[in-house]
């Protein structure tokens, strides 16, 4: 992949099991491509691997691996399978908008600093057209003000700041109603 790392992880294992809950709560939708999909992408950029470590007093102490398992669980709950990954890289995250472009059913985005800086990450998203939710952690707008511009938000259906990690699970439950609609 060109020297850039993507840390991405595949389904657990019981989303290959199936369950007469999850048929009877798919998510299926019809992406604009003509693909079946239920599946959200969750997208985390830059130094997000290092969530629970770095500024646990900005970031909090729940790490990237514990938000995995907290989304993958409320996705389940609505009837969606879930890709989720991080990089470091801006085109490694573009890369992962057009997967969802043509196999995702919508998209929940921290891009971290990217945000403020990645008019790729906006094009891609807007070349994406699926529902898109950008997530942060803390509330940057109670932050430094290069933080308080976002190139992600003109492509965002929603956006989530200063809930913490549950932001993530409130993109889950709101994604779910906004596709049901
Ligand atoms: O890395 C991050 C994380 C962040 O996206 C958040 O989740 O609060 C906010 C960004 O400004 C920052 O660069």
């Amino acid at each position: 992949m060109g020297g850039s790392e993507v840390h991405r992880t595949w389904p657990a294992p019981h989303h290959f099991l199936g369950s007469s809950r999850r048929l009877a709560l798919s998510g299926r939708q019809l992406c604009h491509t003509g693909f079946m999909s239920d599946t959200i992408f969750v997208l985390n950029g830059p130094n997000l691997n290092l969530l629970g470590q770095r500024r646990p007093e900005v970031y909090g102490y729940t790490t990237l691996h514990d938000i995995e398992r907290m989304v993958r669980e409320r996705a389940a709950d609505h009837g969606f399978d879930v890709e989720f990954m991080q990089s470091n890289h801006e085109g490694a995250l573009v890369d992962e908008i057009q997967r969802a472009r043509t196999r995702g059913a919508a998209i929940i985005i921290n891009p971290a600093a990217y945000t403020h800086t990645s008019v790729a990450l906006h094009d891609a998203l807007e070349a994406a057209e699926l529902p898109v939710v950008e997530v942060h952690l803390s509330n940057v707008h109670r932050r430094e003000e290069f933080r308080h511009h976002s190139f992600v938000s003109p492509q965002a259906t929603a956006v989530i700041a200063g809930a913490g990690a549950y932001g993530y699970v409130m993109a889950v439950d709101f994604l779910a109603q906004h596709l049901a609609e």
